[in-house]
């Protein structure tokens, strides 16, 4: 299979030339949302009365295809946040995933529970760029990135004053982890062959350093995985294409984290 990472990785090198050519890093400074004060997402995921599920809105995957083109991404992030998620994650790409900045900026402007800007950084830029959308949490994807590299974006998100998740999917790339990477994700999607496995979160999850926030991210679709993740010592739960995918993704959000309420609560 071809190697769809290395792919989106090569594109976005090219948006974030151009958009350098349009806004320079000192625009981005001055963006009316630059300087909000940011809310913390470690803090959300751990209030004990709130789901710990960080509610994506994402319109299609190259895995997937579309999954949703009709509900509208004020509607979708404004049920999320009413119905007690812990944060949103806000696709950002266009091209791979349907999304865009102004989704994130729509979303902020209506939410106040912490936001993650979803893509795929690979420069400086597009952290500043991140902070100027209205973003509090940026991921960084190890797969993608080099130590060194991680280390510089999660420095310079940090000095913004934003938090970092770093995703990663395999025990090699716990390397990567950095001082100002303050949760730590573990994709049960393999981003190469986009295989689904539950069970390598929780294989790894004992391999995480202490003093990072666990969570779990992909393919999570019903309650017993997220019992099973929790007990694991996961906090964090990164779900979008099981919401997403249903008629009314805001109903089916409550429906479950009501059901989710009433498991752990026996
Ligand atoms: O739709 P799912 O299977 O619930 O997964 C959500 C999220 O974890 C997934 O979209 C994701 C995880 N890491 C990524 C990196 C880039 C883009 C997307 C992702």
């Amino acid at each position: 299979m071809k190697d769809i990472l290395a792919e989106i990785v090569a594109y976005k090198r090219t948006v974030v030339a151009a958009a350098k050519q349009q806004r320079t890093i000192s625009d981005l400074e001055n963006a009316p949302l630059f300087n909000r004060s940011v809310v913390s997402l470690v803090n959300f995921l751990q209030q004990p009365q709130k789901s710990g599920i960080i509610a994506e809105y994402k319109r299609k995957s190259p895995s997937r295809g579309v999954i949703n083109d009709r509900n509208s991404v004020e509607e979708v992030t404004q049920a999320y946040a009413n119905c007690g998620a812990s944060g949103l994650s806000v696709l950002t790409d266009d091209k791979f995933f349907g999304g865009s900045s102004e989704d994130l900026t729509k979303a902020r402007t209506l939410v106040e529970i912490p936001i993650l800007r979803k893509d795929f950084i690979v420069d400086e830029y597009q952290v500043y760029e991140a902070r100027a959308i209205g973003a509090d949490v940026i991921l960084l994807i190890a797969e993608c990135l080099t130590k060194e590299e991680v280390l510089h974006l999660s420095g310079v998100a940090h000095n913004l004053g934003m938090e970092v998740l770093l995703e990663m999917h395999t025990e090699a790339q716990l390397d990567k982890v950095s001082e100002h990477v303050n949760m730590v994700g573990i994709n049960n999607r393999d981003l190469v062959t986009f295989n689904v496995d539950i069970d390598r979160s929780i294989a790894l999850a004992a391999k995480l350093p202490a003093d990072k926030l666990k969570v779990a991210e992909s393919g999570i679709d019903n309650i017993d995985t997220i019992v099973t993740l929790r007990n694991a010592g996961f906090k964090g739960f990164l779900m979008g294409e099981y919401f997403m995918k249903q008629e009314d993704p805001g109903k089916a959000f409550n429906d479950f984290v009501n059901a989710l309420a009433q498991t752990t609560s026996k």
